[in-house]
């Protein structure tokens, strides 16, 4: 069993603050979704789904002290019965027997999520919502045209621009990083397996992937609770592709559904390298691109510290928010890449919204400016920055130092009131201001006991 540690959750509510539990899962209750994540509210713990964050979607939930109870577990077993099984080797036969066909002849039904040819089979007609023709470039692309899931927290998928999917292959191609391991990466892996220069496997939750891909290149997965669902099978399809990646560089390229919980991804992260470390007989954390707002920054470096927001503001095609009525962009998208790889091989130069820091020596937004107190270019949200000397720190040109809060804060703000978006200056946490900031309170205590 792994270490147990406590971490407070970025999406909780003032009220209600949830911590997730971050442990082995393997032996907890299960749901449609994968083993639970075990949460601890005032009231006690519970296990509750790992992807679901609505009841809607997902209703089980059991206390802590229920687990234990025989009745309980036995009523929970029937979910390993619950999660459908796919079988590959047939969908793959499938998908070389339409591949065979004339475009016009192949067809997707939405309706039944079933790639079919239309000369053989009348089951689709009437009001089934069916895709034909079907080219080549678009049965390699499934991602580019099959219709969005776009459930906001569970299953968005908000798809990169072209741009963003070849800035990532750019920075893959610095690092001289040939495999990657795509987290609900579709586009990425789709990129990477016309490209002689890269291997790719995708694992993602959404099922209709296996329609497209030979049984080892596509794994349904649940990247909140690191869940493969067809158990043994899939675990010796990614320890073979992370094992024959030893030499040629693995990177972990992954882009989580909005809203998404850290804790949970942090853990999937360092059990993936754990896994590898073991087959490859390395150590440390694998290389990451992880595509996730700047607003979670302080929770993301908190965590694990290696792993840095870089400037670049990652593009989507389909982003209603980020876009204006005409489909152009609004205002910049609050998605960043965070990564331990090194900055200096995020090559921006082909970008004009992009500008060199010679100081930083890297490529950083255009309307960010290098901090010499700061010692560097501190914007986070892509407006330029100023410096605060009594916080010690670059605030948004939009705040103005209160006394009374003794900190920077948003002109017109109410005193004493934590927005719960803001988090600590010293500990990065939300909850308290760096007056109260518990650990500096302990660093002053042993200061003076000195
Ligand atoms: C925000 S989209 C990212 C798509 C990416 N930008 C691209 O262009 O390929 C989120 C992706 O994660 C997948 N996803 C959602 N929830 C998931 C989960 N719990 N585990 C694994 N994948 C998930 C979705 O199916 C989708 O492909
Ligand atoms: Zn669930
Ligand atoms: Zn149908
Ligand atoms: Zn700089
Ligand atoms: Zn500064
Ligand atoms: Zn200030
Ligand atoms: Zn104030």
């Amino acid at each position: 069993m792994g270490k147990k540690r406590k971490f407070s959750a970025p999406e909780s509510t003032p009220k209600s603050s949830i911590e997730v539990i971050v442990e082995d899962v393997t032996t907890h209750p299960m749901c449609l979704h994968g083993p639970t994540l075990l949460f601890s509210t005032e009231k006690g713990k519970y296990f509750g789904c790992a992807s679901c964050r609505d009841k809607k979607d997902c209703t089980l939930h059991i206390d802590e002290e229920d687990w234990k109870k025989e009745g309980v577990r036995k009523r929970n077993e029937k979910y390993y019965n619950l999660i459908p099984k796919v079988d590959k080797n047939t969908a793959w036969k499938n998908f070389n027997e339409v591949k065979m066909r004339h475009a016009s002849d192949r067809a997707y039904c939405n309706t039944c999520k079933d790639l079919f040819n239309i000369s053989q089979t009348k089951k689709h007609r009437g009001d089934h919502r069916v895709t034909t023709p079907l080219t080549e470039e678009q049965l390699r692309n499934p991602s580019t045209w099959l219709p969005t899931l776009e459930n906001d927290y569970r299953e968005a998928q908000y798809l990169f621009t072209k741009k963003a999917v070849s800035t990532v292959l750019g920075i893959l191609k610095n690092n001289k990083i040939r495999n990657i391991l795509c987290i609900g990466t579709p586009s990425i892996h789709e990129a990477a397996q016309t490209h002689p220069e890269f291997d790719s496997i995708l694992l993602d939750f959404d099922t209709r992937h296996h329609q497209f891909y030979p049984p080892n290149k596509f794994l349904w997965y649940n990247m909140f609770n690191n869940y493969l669902f067809d158990g043994n099978n899939d675990e010796k399809v990614l320890k073979k592709f992370l094992k024959a990646s030893k030499d040629t560089g693995l990177c972990i390229v992954m882009d989580p559904p909005f809203g998404g919980r850290v804790e949970p991804l942090v853990h999937t992260i360092k059990e993936l390298s754990a896994t590898y470390n073991k087959l490859c007989e390395t150590d440390g954390i694998l290389p990451v691109i992880w595509a996730f707002p700047y607003f979670s920054e302080p929770y993301i470096r908190n965590m694990i510290p290696h792993i840095k927001m870089h400037d670049y503001q990652v593009e989507y095609q389909n982003h209603k928010k980020f876009q204006n009525s005409k489909g152009g962009r609004k205002q910049g998208s609050p998605v960043r890449f965070y990564t331990n790889l090194p900055f200096a091989t995020i090559d921006l130069s082909n970008d004009s919204n992009y500008k060199y820091c010679n100081k930083c020596k890297y490529w950083v937004g255009k309307s960010n400016v290098h901090c010499n107190k700061c010692k560097e270019c501190a914007s986070k949200d892509g407006t330029t920055y100023v410096h605060c000397n009594l916080c010690n720190r670059c605030v948004k040109a939009t705040y103005e130092h209160c006394n009374t809060c003794s900190r920077c804060c948003q002109v017109g703000h109410k005193c004493g009131i934590l927005v719960e978006s803001q988090s600590c200056y010293n500990c990065h946490e939300k909850g308290h201001k760096q007056l109260e900031c518990p650990q500096r309170k302990t660093e002053k205590k042993k200061l003076k006991s000195k």
